[in-house]
């Protein structure tokens, strides 16, 4: 076998600009789905740093265009130099242009600065129908194509650039793209958006031997969705940006394609305005989960668990009066061997805790859970008839809480541990809360028990263990906080087992 030197297992692009600086020369969409906001947010979405000179401002919504004013001319002129004498520009995308003043303006500063990438967006007509192009400078728009590496129009802007009828087939769209390449000397992005069918390719067409063939096909499904406002925009930004990162046509539109179809699938997340809304650029960005997030996420979880806890004849009993004594007896036996248990997984967290604050916490809460197993035996089961033998739930809740421990993850353990406080705080405090609206008697037998329920000093504990828990699953990735609901759903489990257990083995 002869070894040549192009047959590279894996041919790595070499990256052109990590981060390429990304001019676009657009107009302002208000409501932030087309123009520079639009290309703003491709750009950074797809790898750029994105900058905005603003040719014209539109009073725009997803439901059209009402008015625009172009600023003038001169204005336009200060900001393009203000760039240009200042930043390196890898990449321009040029959307809306507005009238000839400004086409021949912008064609000055693309003669003097040179960018390497140049990506013409003709914009002639937004999704709505509006003009966004005088029909007077539609001339000076054809003699900028010559300057652009790249055009992206559309198919009425693909006729309308020829003189020629809409292409209202895939075919012929792809022989007009050949004639307008030809024509300019350029690439010309075909695009399918405008076509019928479950399809929606898109085209590169370069005639001058640039791309691999004459015409580079993509394909792709047709998104169902009315939320196609500023496909286009986003389209000729991120290509900007991607050829610039990735170095050719191609290897750009593989990735955009993709990312821009699903931008598009996602789009109905965002919830923008009555008309064609905008699609969703950042689709592929992980929203950071906020202090407080993880904590609802748990609490949500836990309330399946908290109503079966409340419908057990052992809490409704144990409110009432009516438990039978051995049921109680058992519990609080279980409940001492039990503590002795989740002392020892606390002190595991209080040995994992990342700092001293936590490390004391938990240390104390391992330290309490052995004050209490003791008060337990000396102030209620010394005078009781209890086995102490270790039950088949306290044994498999204690393990499950063992497990969490060996699992080496501080954020797991510490799922796992929570629902012995907060959900134990909240039935005691429900429980100790109807002892008082049903008149607080003494009569009560077990009125001893549920005064000591609605401890605050435990209820502040358990807001602590709460927001630790939540800062540990912000801190943590995908699959521990994956793990940690596992955990904490387990145990919650295991809270209403614990609680049913008397009426079972009891
Ligand atoms: N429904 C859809 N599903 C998938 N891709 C689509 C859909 N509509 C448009 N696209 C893609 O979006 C890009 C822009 O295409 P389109 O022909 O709609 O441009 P445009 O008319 O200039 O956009 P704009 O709506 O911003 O004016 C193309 O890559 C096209 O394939
Ligand atoms: C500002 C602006 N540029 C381009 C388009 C095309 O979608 C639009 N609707 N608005």
């Amino acid at each position: 076998m002869t070894v040549s030197a192009q047959s590279a297992v894996y041919p790595l692009k070499a990256v052109r600009r990590p981060i390429p600086r990304v001019l676009s020369i657009a107009g302002s969409d208000p409501s932030g789905g087309a123009g520079i906001q639009a290309d703003l947010k491709s750009i950074a979405a797809n790898g750029g740093y994105g900058m905005a000179v603003i040719t014209a401002l539109t009073v725009q919504n997803t439901q059209g265009v009402t008015a625009v004013h172009v600023p003038p001319v001169e204005f336009l002129r200060q900001q393009l130099d203000a760039i240009s004498d200042d930043i390196t520009v890898d990449a321009v995308k040029i959307g809306m242009l507005g009238d000839a003043a400004v086409i021949h303006e912008v064609r000055r500063w693309l003669g003097e600065a040179r960018p390497a990438v140049v990506v013409l967006d003709p914009v002639m007509i937004a999704t709505s129908g509006d003009r966004l192009l005088a029909e007077s400078a539609e001339t000076a728009l054809r003699e900028l194509l010559p300057l652009a590496d790249l055009v992206t129009p559309n198919l009425p802007e693909l006729a309308m650039l020829l003189g020629e009828p809409e292409a209202t087939d895939w075919a012929s769209a792809l022989e007009q793209g050949k004639r307008l390449a030809a024509a300019c000397g350029n690439t010309v992005l075909v695009k399918g958006g405008h076509l019928q069918g479950a399809g929606c390719p898109d085209a590169l067409v370069n005639t001058g031997g640039v791309l691999s063939q004459d015409v580079v096909e993509f394909a792709g499904r047709r998104v169902e969705t009315r939320n196609s406002h500023g496909t286009g925009c986003s389209l000729s930004s991120a290509m900007a940006t991607a050829k610039a990162r990735l170095g050719d046509w191609e290897s750009a539109l593989r990735v955009v394609k993709p990312w821009l179809q699903e931008a598009l699938i996602q789009s109905e997340v965002l919830e923008v305005g009555k008309g064609n809304g905008p699609i969703h650029h950042f689709h592929a960005l992980r929203h950071a989960l906020q202090p407080g997030d993880f904590a609802v996420r748990m609490w949500d979880a836990a309330q399946t668990e908290l109503a079966a806890i409340y419908g057990l004849d052992f809490i409704q009993h144990l409110q009432s009066g009516g438990l039978s004594e051995a049921q109680f007896s058992y519990y609080l036996s279980q409940d001492a061997i039990y503590l002795n248990g989740y002392s020892r997984v606390l002190a595991r967290a209080s040995a994992l805790a990342p700092n001293e604050t936590e490390q004391l916490f938990w240390a104390r809460g391992s330290q309490m859970c052995l004050e209490v197993e003791s008060e337990l035996h000396r102030n209620w089961l010394s005078g009781r008839q209890v086995s102490g033998e270790l039950g088949p739930v306290t044994k498999a809740y204690v393990d499950h809480l063992l497990a969490a421990s060996a699992s080496g993850s501080y954020a797991v353990l510490l799922a796992a541990v929570l629902p012995c406080y907060w959900l134990y705080a909240e039935v005691g405090q429900q429980l100790h809360h109807g002892y008082l609206q049903a008149g607080a008697s003494d009569e009560h037998p077990y009125a001893d028990w549920l005064r000591t329920y609605a401890d605050e000093a435990f209820a502040e504990a358990t807001r602590k263990a709460i927001d630790i828990t939540d800062a540990a699953a912000q801190a943590a990735s995908p699959a521990e906080r994956a793990a940690m609901m596992e955990a904490f759903a387990q145990s919650c489990r295991y809270e209403t087992a614990f609680f049913d257990a008397p009426r079972l083995h009891g």
